[in-house]
């Protein structure tokens, strides 16, 4: 199937996306919905004996994806299950419901994490839960990658719905990030939240470290005001947080997935366990969805073949996707960790070396800030770049309506340009009065844009905690059906463990304590200018 597919690729390049819609029925055919969304892939290059050869590569994804829900140990380089689904399963389950792994219900361990989460919310956000001067009126989550991005795309994504004391996000190890959140804030309203998987992560201690400091110098005694949110427990005791401040989760979620856990406490500081509990429910939503529709009707698994399809067949190597929601505006870089550290991979499961490749590069900005700055390598580079645009159909602004009409006009615009594109012709008659006859076929040219550009849009009500909760549980499936047709596992992430062990190595090196071993030339050179300015030479 995968050589038919290659070789209708030719078909593809000798036909133009717009010669699709002189079928009257493509918009319908070539999009989908479900609970409120709508995936709209119908701009793009794929005809319904391709869709239906991709659709038979994914015949391992249903015995996959069921034993993902039933807790089995998919994650087989860390021997370990992936269940961040079990976390919104509670919404749609009785009170008795259980799912069993190495002999322990992980539900109850969800429902009993859940409780606390929910007491400690409505105690900070009513006031019960004091600090040293009295109510919460800031919170700062220090964590990075997984235990950043997503509580960090979620407050910011939900903001028209947070009504709690204010969350901040420090990830960096960059002295900058923790000192500009900081600055401004008081020490004796601030809690400060440590989310870490591990509890070992070298900025996310570093920084936790440094904001205790920053309680002690105000004479506080940092404890009453620290909490952890963490799978390590015997290291969240070494660091002096009482067990009754930690909310622990098991190894079972993965970080790029844990938003929907203890991870999201901040979320839940922010926008209540009300609203907490819809972002569940649109995550489930997503998850029946999945596990229920067939292929053919399945958003995840359109979406994942779409995205194949550009990449492995049409041989576009990166994925542009752009928010038309400045609230969604960290989204780009969260599913840059969720799709790039899941499938950003170049060996298969069997050990051996991937027979199509791994995942694609991942990148974007909102839109319409992006139309001022890339969106001209779209229209006119050299590089194909298929596009993935979101927009809701209502903004919260209600008296900026014009404002919204204005953005979901850019957005429509900008999916109908790269398709439509401009012909030399309607460019020389756009200059022909102006320019001499001589100058209009050069200047011309500047004016002609390709088109045949394919993009999907991917359009919902509006950016509520529900449909927050379906979109991103929406890019988890689909990560995992490209991770299953590519034959890789999404649940590890050994990439990042070489640069970890060499910036250990590297940190007494650049305080001057050592001389690192087997160094090149050229970071030895790095090393010496940055020892020459520290020194003053
Ligand atoms: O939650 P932790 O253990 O601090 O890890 C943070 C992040 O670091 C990573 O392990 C990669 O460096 C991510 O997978 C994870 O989300």
């Amino acid at each position: 199937m995968w050589n038919s597919l290659q070789d209708s690729r030719k078909k593809t390049e000798e036909r133009k996306i717009a010669a699709l819609f002189e079928d009257a029925n493509r918009a319908t055919d070539f999009s989908i919905q479900t609970d409120g969304l709508l995936l709209d892939y119908s701009k793009t290059n794929l005809d319904t004996d391709q869709r239906a050869a991709l659709i038979a590569l994914t015949k391992d994804v249903g015995p996959r994806r069921d034993a993902m829900f039933r807790g089995e140990k998919i994650n087989e380089t860390e021997g370990r299950a992936v269940l961040h689904t079990a976390l919104r399963q509670l919404e749609g389950s009785t009170t008795d419901a259980t799912l069993v792994v190495d002999g322990t219900d992980i539900l109850a361990e969800v429902r009993e994490v859940y409780d606390r989460m929910r007491v400690f919310a409505h105690h900070i956000r009513s006031g019960a839960w004091q600090g040293e001067g009295g109510r919460v009126t800031d919170v700062v989550n220090i964590g990075i990658g997984g235990s950043d991005l997503g509580p960090a795309m979620a407050v910011l994504a939900l903001a028209p719905y947070a009504d709690g004391p204010k969350c901040h996000f420090v990830s960096n190890v960059d002295g900058a990030d923790l000192q500009d959140t900081l600055q401004g804030l008081n020490p004796k309203t601030t809690l400060i939240v440590v989310a870490s998987k591990t509890f070992t992560t070298q900025e996310t201690m570093m920084n936790a470290h440094t904001a205790l400091q920053w309680m002690q110098g105000e004479c506080i005694d940092p404890m009453r005001q620290f909490v952890a949110i963490s799978s390590a427990l015997d290291q969240t005791k070494v660091f002096g947080i009482a067990d009754e401040n930690v909310f622990g989760f098991g190894n079972w979620i993965g970080g790029r997935y844990s938003v929907w856990g203890p991870i999201g406490l901040s979320l839940m500081l922010a926008i209540g366990p009300g609203g907490f509990a819809d972002f569940l429910k649109g995550g489930l939503a997503m998850d029946q969805h999945f596990s229920s529709a067939p292929p053919e009707q399945n958003m995840p698994v359109l979406l994942a073949l779409v995205g194949l399809w550009h990449h492995k067949f049409c041989g576009y190597a990166t994925r542009a996707v752009i928010p038309y929601e400045h609230r969604l505006r960290r989204l780009p870089a969260y599913l840059q960790q969720l799709e790039m550290e899941s499938n950003g991979k170049g060996v298969g499961l069997d050990g051996k070396s991937l027979l199509h490749g791994g995942g694609p590069v991942v990148w974007g900005e909102p839109g319409t800030n992006g139309q001022h700055a890339f969106f001209q390598l779209l229209h006119q580079g050299c590089d194909v770049v298929p596009v993935e645009f979101l927009i809701g159909a209502k903004g919260h602004e209600v008296d900026l309506t014009h404002h919204h009409e204005a953005l979901v006009a850019n957005c429509l615009a900008q999916s109908e340009a790269l398709l439509r594109g401009r012909t030399l012709g309607k460019a020389r008659n756009m200059l022909k009065d102006n320019v001499s006859d001589g100058d209009v076929n050069r200047l011309a040219s500047h004016r002609v844009f390709s088109g045949n550009r394919p993009s999907i849009t991917l359009a919902y009500p509006k950016l509520s905690p529900f449909v927050l909760g379906q979109i991103i549980a929406l890019y988890e499936h689909r990560v995992f059906v490209e991770g299953v047709v590519l034959g890789l596992n999404s649940f590890d992430q050994w990439g990042v463990e070489l640069g970890k062990e060499l910036a250990s190595e590297f940190i007494p090196a650049v305080a001057g304590k050592s001389s690192p071993e087997n160094t090149t030339a050229s970071t030895q050179s790095l090393l010496d200018y940055v020892h020459g300015h520290r020194n003053g030479r």
